[in-house]
């Protein structure tokens, strides 16, 4: 495939992610392809959730769906972070009204031998690499890339919990049980994962962002034992290999507001943050070496419209100018208004440049 693309017309957010400072806030939304827009669900009547994830032609329909109907800085590709436990070797079904399901989940540490490490990500994941080619080609420079997978623990969790779990407790009961097998399942993962990103740049992402969405059910002890090192792995090992042709990541570890200071020192570029904490604390617990992206809460979009634009406005100015890439705290929810949504992204965008 062709990997030589258009020059951008709007680069924003790459300058924030590297330390710049720009004359309006870049904004972008986790989860803004998907299942809150009419015009994905359509797509999703005809084909099964995965077939979309692996037709690069839909793959890429969708990812510049919601560019179509909002003035956003950055696209995501249309994916999931559960291709990986797939690639390894695991059925994973999307439920309707479910989520995702896994058939046999992990038991016990002699599963780990089902699984296929090391993974060829060209041949179990190059749908993804030509959904991102593909996408790079139609945006035509209008916005930059992201590209993204999940993090280790995170995964991991899945695997073992078989699907979405309040406590966790199946999984987190392997990393007091069986400390060794679960750093050997983390570190397999996290050898795909930088396998996987890299493919990824090649093909054409721009942006990479890493989401530990389980982040938040461990304590601090267990943190720092079972994320933080391979989070950290994951951007050095990444950066290292691409050199010069390396791009900025963001990590997003989804309740771990306890540890922030340690992530902004792991070598990520910009440090996402959820809604659960005051942006000035962010700011004053990570300090300035890094971007910050975050972090309005998902369900301020169920308020009056101009409530979400004075809860924007509020936001921007307790981040204080610059450094900053404008987003949820979390992915947008499915029964959201995309009429809400535009609120935020026009407040963010008129209210920088005021
Ligand atoms: C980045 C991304 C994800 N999923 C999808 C995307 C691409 C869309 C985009 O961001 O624009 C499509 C994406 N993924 C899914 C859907 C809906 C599927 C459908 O149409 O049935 C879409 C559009 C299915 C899915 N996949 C997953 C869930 C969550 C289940 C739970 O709460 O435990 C769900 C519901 C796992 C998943 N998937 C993802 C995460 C990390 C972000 C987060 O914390 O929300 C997680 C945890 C990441």
């Amino acid at each position: 495939m062709d990997t030589t693309f258009p020059p951008m017309k709007n680069d924003l957010i790459l300058r924030v992610a590297c330390g710049e400072e720009t004359d309006r806030t870049p904004v972008w939304v986790m989860r803004q392809a998907g299942r809150y827009l009419p015009e994905f669900q359509e797509v999703r009547k005809e084909y099964d959730f995965f077939t979309i994830c692996r037709t690069p032609g839909l793959a890429c329909k969708i990812t510049l769906q919601p560019l179509d109907r909002f003035d956003l800085d950055a696209a995501i590709i249309f994916s999931d972070i559960l291709v990986i436990p797939q690639a390894v070797g695991m059925e994973v079904q999307m439920v309707p009204g479910k989520g995702p399901t896994f058939p046999s989940p992990l038991k016990n540490p002699d599963d780990l031998k089902k699984l296929t490490f090391p993974v060829d990500v060209n041949k179990e994941l190059g749908y993804v690499f030509e959904a991102i080619t593909l996408t790079r080609h139609r945006l035509n420079g209008r916005v930059p890339l992201i590209g993204f997978c999940g993090a280790p623990w995170t995964l991991m969790s899945y695997m073992i919990e078989g699907g979405g779990s309040p406590t966790l407790s199946k999984a987190k009961s392997w990393l007091y049980r069986y400390p060794e097998n679960s750093h050997q399942l983390l570190k397999a993962l996290t050898e795909v994962s930088v396998d996987y990103l890299e493919g990824q740049v090649k093909a054409g992402a721009q942006l990479l962002q890493v989401f530990e969405s389980h982040a938040g059910l461990l304590g601090p002890e267990s943190f720092s034992k079972f994320c933080l090192p391979y989070l950290e792995q994951i951007c050095k090992s990444l950066k290292q290999r691409l050199g010069d042709k390396a791009v900025p990541m963001i990590i997003f570890a989804k309740g771990a507001n306890s540890c922030l200071h340690q992530l902004a020192n792991i070598g990520y570029d910009v440090v996402g943050v959820d809604w659960t904490i005051d942006p000035d604390k962010a700011r004053s617990l990570i300090g300035d070496s890094v971007a910050l992206q975050g972090n309005l809460d998902p369900c301020q979009l169920y308020a009056r419209k101009d409530d979400i634009a004075r809860a924007t406005r509020t936001m921007m100015d307790k981040f204080g100018r610059g450094k900053l890439i404008a987003n949820l705290g979390h992915g947008i929810y499915p029964d959201v208004n995309p009429d809400h949504l535009k609120i935020f992204i026009d407040t963010v965008h008129s209210y920088s440049q005021h």
